[in-house]
């Protein structure tokens, strides 16, 4: 059997490798498969990759840090949670990428999303490295006292990791500005320096404008992109998207505003379907319903009566529609569903949430020749925005609103262009993922290429 070290070794033989050193790690291995099978056709001819066995190295995080986490509950219970910050690859710049607070955190999951953050935040062109963290804390249903402590204690411990030239967090689900806030106020406390360490911010303490739209509202713009390069546009189309949390409401928002009609949003007990369309109104009750009443997106049929509510954990893509946008979580739209898109005419994909469909889903986008834009394309605006916030906080200035849109405009046009330049199968058809695929490699390959044996 060929080594994994030999030059030889083919995709299999790559996996079978990547397996048995990460038994058990699905999610992480499913993110390696999918880029694998890319790349290697990419290095086919080119010995400099295999001989400094770049992917394999890709591949494995340059660390994984696991730490409890222990809190007290409002009843004067001791908790203990487990966090952990997976820090992938720095060639290109710090470790960079966002902090998920939710009970189906592990750390397969977490080696996804920062393996997946490493491609992305490539892909934007800016100086930042993939890292993720988080822990299997659920802040559903805690006080606000109790998220707190909790993210006190996480910060006291994942401080001496990070910092704004190493690893620069942020958000991501059940992380908003509520967590970044309480976070970043004990990081200032335990260092004693005010230093841009974490994205996401509030206005008032070194945030940037635009970011808690630029994830949604970049996987839009990505959308807006794919259709105009296949001559069509958003307007007068109709659209499903899953999620009602920061990335689902800003996509909502933006194809509203560009002229398209929104049916669906979900959340983990189900999918509200709106026929009337789910109009900017309606987004900001959303908005304020999951964000500060912290409540179900079952209750918008109590408040939008022409709406049904489809429950037990439904999803929404049996729902027609010629645009649909994941946007809440991984593995959320499987081959079946993606068979039930391509049967009712989807046109496009765009990905809002970190890959959301499964391999199996995405081979039937591509065997269709949907427009199909995998998350680590079409959801890097909210990381570039991140970006963003980074060089304003090492300057010590402020874009404005109009500025940052502007600029995320440009950065989403820029992948798009990425991706049309390594994925254009010369038929007229842009594959999407082995565009950004390849795209995001080379930058970071041709940097470890540079550094040597490190
Ligand atoms: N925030 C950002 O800037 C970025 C986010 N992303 C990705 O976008 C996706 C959404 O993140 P974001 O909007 O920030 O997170 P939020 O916490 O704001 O919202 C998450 C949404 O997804 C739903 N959800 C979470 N887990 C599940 C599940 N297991 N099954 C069904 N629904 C679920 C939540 O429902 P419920 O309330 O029931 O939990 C909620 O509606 C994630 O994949 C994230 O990694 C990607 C790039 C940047
Ligand atoms: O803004 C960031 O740094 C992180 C965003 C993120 O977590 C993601 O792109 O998945």
């Amino acid at each position: 059997m060929a080594s994994v070290y030999d030059r030889h070794v083919d995709l299999n033989g790559f996996m079978e490798g990547v397996k048995k050193r990460n038994p058990g790690q699905t999610e992480f291995i499913q993110a390696v498969q999918e880029v694998a099978q890319d790349i290697f056709e990419f290095i086919e001819d080119k010995e400099e990759y295999h001989q400094a066995q770049i992917l394999r190295r890709i591949a494995e995080p340059d660390r994984v840090v696991s730490f409890r986490v222990c809190w007290e509950d409002d009843n004067h219970n001791i908790r203990v949670q487990r966090g952990w910050r997976v820090q992938c690859n720095n060639a290109i710049g710090p470790y960079k990428g966002g902090i998920r607070f939710h009970p189906s955190v592990t750390e397969s999951v977490l080696k996804f999303l920062a393996f997946e953050q490493t491609f992305k935040n490539s892909l934007t062109g800016l100086p930042m490295g993939g890292g993720k963290g988080g822990a299997n804390f659920n802040p559903k249903g805690k006080s606000d006292a109790e998220v707190m402590r909790f993210c006190q204690s996480f910060m006291t411990e994942l401080y001496r990791h990070i910092g704004p030239d190493t690893d620069v967090p942020a958000g991501d689900i059940g992380v908003g500005g509520r967590e970044i806030g309480y976070m970043f106020g004990q990081y200032k406390r335990i260092v004693n320096r005010w230093e841009g360490v974490l994205t996401g911010k509030g206005l008032e303490y070194g945030g940037s404008a635009m970011r808690p739209e630029a994830t949604g509202y970049g996987a839009v713009y990505f959308l807006q992109n794919m259709l105009k390069h296949g001559g069509k546009d958003i307007e007068g189309h109709t659209a499903v998207i899953s999620g009602s949390g920061n990335v689902a409401t800003h996509a909502a928002e933006k194809i509203t505003q560009l002229g398209g009609k929104v049916l669906t949003l979900s959340d983990s007990g189900g999918f509200i379907y709106d026929p009337d369309g789910i109009d900017q109104e309606k987004i900001d009750w959303v908005k304020h319903h999951k964000t500060h009443t912290r409540g179900r997106i079952s209750d918008y049929v109590d408040h939008f009566p022409g709406a049904s509510f489809h429950g037990d954990g439904a999803r929404p893509w049996g729902v027609a529609a010629d645009l649909a946008l994941p946007c809440a979580t991984q593995n959320e739209l499987n081959e079946e569903e993606a068979k039930e898109l391509v049967g009712n005419g989807v046109i496009a994909v765009s990905e809002g949430a970190n890959m959301p469909t499964t391999l199996e889903g995405v081979h039937v986008f591509q065997e269709a020749k949907v427009m199909y834009a995998p998350g680590k394309a079409a959801n890097a605006g909210g990381v570039a925005v991140s970006g963003l916030e980074m060089s304003q906080n090492s300057e010590r200035i402020s874009w404005n609103h109009g500025r940052l849109g502007e600029m995320l405009t440009e950065l989403m046009e820029g992948i798009h262009g990425k991706c049309v330049e390594f994925g254009d199968q010369g038929d007229g058809h842009v594959d999407y993922v082995k565009g950004a695929n390849i795209a995001g490699f080379k930058k970071v390959a041709d940097a470890m290429l540079a550094f040597g044996v490190v």
